[in-house]
């Protein structure tokens, strides 16, 4: 199911906050009601926000009033920034920004209009949404060439169709190895607080007919230790120059995890994701959530009232930890630590 569509000159995104109950999509018309379901996540994976963040600027200027095409663009930029607030770590919304008003640059540097530049916008959001299905689909393939039919699989949080254009990032290898026959076992983490693992993930693997188990975050030891699993995959939000990756949190763990069990960790990462002008991990912004997520998660109070909270909602997975990127062009492996920095450069 694609979580977001462009219909009419409106941008309907299925909202992630009331699955698996409710099958719902939400018709977006303005920038500010497009910053609120990035924010709160009733749109959320680091591409799908990149996608949002594209149609969203459109819609912020498709009916501006400037008189110039140098107010427009001031315009353009203002809005851009506004949008840049919703989410501070997955690089792809910056990075879906900066496309389109790049685009507007060309625009004004070739003559064109206003009408003719906000038509350019919507074109390149469209296609920063039609280059993400292929994107992932060739992550898959490339991911598939790491797995074994049979294979158990741990997963994080929703690296899934849910938070792309289509088949995800880290879950993308799932549904190439359906398509062809294959019976992975996937293993999904609840993935706390906001339990993308046990909301989204477990929903559309099922949906798709992969076996896919649930299991709490403190229980991935016990799957990698009783040989349940084989290999991890997770999705990424940003990764640094250096090859640091910021992830949902609970991914460093996992890593640590997989490598003290000896198995191989990887990081499913289009190059929209990867950050050349981050050094390091330590320069990646990370996003804290409010303490609800924790305290009353899902609308039941489970801790006392005034307690102190920490709720990072990502965490730094150093490059020494990670087997392998894969990327839409290939599989990144680093001979040596560090190597990750000219490998990922060449890429892009
Ligand atoms: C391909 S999605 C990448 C990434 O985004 C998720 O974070 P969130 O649910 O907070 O948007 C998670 O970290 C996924 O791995």
């Amino acid at each position: 199911m694609q979580s977001i569509q462009w219909e009419k000159d409106q941008l309907l995104l299925l909202d992630q906050t009331l699955l698996p109950e409710e099958t719902v999509f939400l018709t977006l018309s303005n920038i500010e009601e497009v910053w609120n379901a990035i924010r709160f996540l009733k749109v959320r994976g680091a591409p799908a926000i990149g996608m949002a963040a594209a149609y969203g600027l459109y819609l912020g200027v498709q009916y501006s009033q400037e008189e110039s095409v140098n107010a427009f663009i001031v315009d353009l930029e203002n809005k851009s920034e506004y949008l840049a607030t919703a989410r501070p770590t997955a690089v792809n919304l910056s990075w879906a920004l900066k496309r389109l008003k790049e685009k507007a640059y060309q625009g004004q540097k070739q003559g064109m209009n206003i009408e003719l530049i906000k038509k350019i916008l919507l074109e390149e959001a469209l296609k920063i949404q039609e280059e993400d299905e292929e994107i992932c689909r060739k992550i898959g393939e490339h991911a598939l060439s790491l797995f074994q039919d049979n294979m158990g699989i741990l997963t994080h949080c929703n690296a899934g169709s849910l938070a792309t254009a289509l088949y995800g990032t880290a879950t993308a290898p799932f549904y190439i190895a359906k398509e062809r026959g294959w019976n992975l076992k996937i293993f999904a983490n609840e993935t706390r607080p906001v339990l993308q693992g046990a909301r989204l993930t477990t929903w559309e693997l099922q949906r798709a007919g992969i076996d896919v188990t649930l299991i709490c975050d403190n229980m991935a030891a016990v799957v990698m230790a009783n040989h349940s699993v084989q290999a991890v995959i997770v999705g990424t939000d940003r990764v640094a120059a250096n090859g640091d990756v910021a992830n949902k949190i609970g991914t460093y763990t996992l890593a640590i995890l997989a490598k003290e069990h000896g198995l191989p960790f990887y990081v499913a990462a289009p190059l929209s994701s990867i950050d050349i002008s981050t050094l390091t991990g330590k320069d990646i912004p990370i996003e804290e959530r409010s303490e609800d997520e924790i305290t009353v998660g899902l609308g039941k109070r489970i801790a006392p009232q005034g307690i102190k909270v920490y709720n990072p909602a990502f965490d730094i997975t150093p490059y020494s930890l990670v087997t392998a990127f894969v990327t839409e062009k290939g599989i990144v492996y680093p001979e040596i630590a560090g190597q990750y920095a000219c490998k990922l450069q060449k890429l892009k």
